[in-house]
């Protein structure tokens, strides 16, 4: 099965960060949790810091693990593993995505977000901040 870390990136006002994917993916236009498939041998934390370091430009600390996700969209079947996290350091910029966004839980409820991510929202919305 295909592991796909995502990364719950939260700010000091409790938001998260949503992207957009762009055009000619998988799943264009839908928002989702940023992150990317983990390599053979990488724990989902490194390949979380990897990702986020190619496609934002940032380093984040990785916190808590929330619930991974089994989810097929046709294709075979794929397990999505949420990690908290902050931004330690550097700055966004949208490398992969066609935009970013900081929302509030009731802001990302509105968004049109990847099927296997709303069960990993619903969770965030009941846990308690770090
Ligand atoms: N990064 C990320 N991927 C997600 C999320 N939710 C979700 O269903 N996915 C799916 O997980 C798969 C892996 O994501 P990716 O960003 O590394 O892959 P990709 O689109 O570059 O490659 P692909 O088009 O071959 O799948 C994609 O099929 C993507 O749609 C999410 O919150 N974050």
């Amino acid at each position: 099965m295909i592991r796909v870390v995502a990364g719950l990136i939260e700010d000091d006002q409790g938001r998260l960060l949503a992207c957009r994917r762009p055009e000619g993916k998988h799943l264009a236009g839908k928002w989702e949790f940023p992150g990317g498939k983990i390599e053979a041998a990488e724990s989902p934390a490194r390949a979380l810091v990897r990702e986020l370091q190619e496609e934002l430009g940032v380093t984040v600390d990785v916190g808590k693990a929330l619930t991974p996700v089994v989810h097929d969209y046709g294709r075979g079947p794929i397990e999505l593993i949420p990690l908290r996290c902050r931004i330690a350091s550097g700055s966004l910029d949208a490398r992969e995505h066609s935009e970013l966004r900081w929302c509030t839980a009731e802001e990302l409820t509105r968004l049109d977000l990847a099927a296997a991510d709303l069960p990993i929202l619903a969770e965030w919305m009941t846990s308690e901040s770090e």
